[in-house]
């Protein structure tokens, strides 16, 4: 996954990078209109707490997925990761320096691809080369943007405007643009959620021959346990809001490379799928009954 520039080995982009991070106690409250003060908690009766004190160790060249009942506050924290939102309480470390915003050490493929409609695929992908590399000649900004198209099968579709291509090609041009700025750690928000069940399965596969390349440090989002199972070294599994914390990481001792077709055929699958699916189904149930019981009070 590390996207450079072929003839000059010392050059930032060309470096192998992974990040090791860690999420140190890191809680989230979204403050709420109204309410009364607690002195003794310093919170407000109508803040709302997404996350409570969650910690997790995130090693290098590692891929973790990120599974939980929905609204629990997978995409809080990997906003808070990603910078775009400030924990209440608690501390991130990026190799070792505190994540204080947004950077170009994290690449982040959002679900709805959030691309620029003007630009063309290559534009796309080039503006964001030239944002974290200034420095470079237009050569090798050129070199770099190839490179990740190349990467991500999309060379043909170079001069295609975003609205002229598929959903599962705009998302391959989310995974080109991170990928181009070589960050640290690929941060990715249910990046398949959107598109069909044969695209996702493409894409899937694609990520994993992607990440087989140089194991970057990935943290994923997504509901499908199908997916982590195939992907990822960790899962994280996260239990219901509010104040949402880990219940479980999961390890996954699939060999890689990994197929879809013969993954189910380690003595470890089923174990992993049944106790993802039973934790899934027992939170699941717990949010709907507290969503009944509230209704019923109003
Ligand atoms: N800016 C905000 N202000 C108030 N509450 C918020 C804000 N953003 C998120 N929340 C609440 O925090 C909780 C966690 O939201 P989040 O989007 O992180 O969950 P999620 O697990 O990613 O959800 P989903 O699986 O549906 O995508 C939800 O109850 C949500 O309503």
């Amino acid at each position: 996954m590390s996207i450079g520039l072929r003839s000059s080995p010392s050059r930032v982009s060309e470096v192998a990078t992974s990040a090791h991070l860690s999420i140190r106690n890191v809680s989230k409250v979204f403050p709420g209109k109204g309410g009364l003060f607690n002195k003794l908690t310093g919170k407000t009766t109508s803040d709302f707490v997404a996350i409570e004190d969650m910690s997790l160790e995130i090693e290098p060249n590692t891929f973790v997925s990120i599974i939980g009942p929905s609204g629990c506050g997978k995409s809080t924290l990997l906003n808070i990761i990603a910078g775009l939102s400030v924990p209440t309480q608690g501390t991130l470390l990026l190799n070792d320096e505190p994540i204080r915003g947004p950077g170009a050490d994290r690449g982040i493929v959002f679900q709805n691809y959030a691309l620029m409609p003007w630009m063309t695929v290559e534009g796309n992908v080039r503006f964001a080369v030239e944002t974290v590399n200034p420095k470079l000649s237009a050569g090798q900004q050129r070199e770099i943007v190839r490179n990740a198209l190349e990467l991500v099968n999309l060379t043909g579709a170079a001069r295609k405007h975003p609205h002229e291509i598929s959903g599962g090609m705009k998302q391959r041009v989310g995974i080109a643009r991170a990928l181009a700025i070589n960050p640290k750690i690929l941060l990715m928000d249910e990046p398949f959620g959107a598109l069909d069940t044969l695209t996702r399965g493409f894409l899937q596969d694609e990520i994993e021959r992607i990440w087989e390349q140089d194991r970057k440090t990935v943290v994923m989002i997504t509901h499908s346990i199908a997916e982590a199972l195939l992907l990822s070294d960790k899962i994280v599994m996260m239990t219901r809001g509010p104040a949402a914390s880990i219940a479980k990481v999961l390890d996954v001792p699939f060999p890689r490379p990994r197929d879809r077709e013969t993954i189910d055929e380690h003595p470890a699958y089923h174990d992993l799928k049944t106790e993802m699916e039973h934790h899934l189904t027992l939170e699941t149930r717990a949010v709907e009954e507290a969503r009944i019981q509230k209704l019923s009070k109003s």
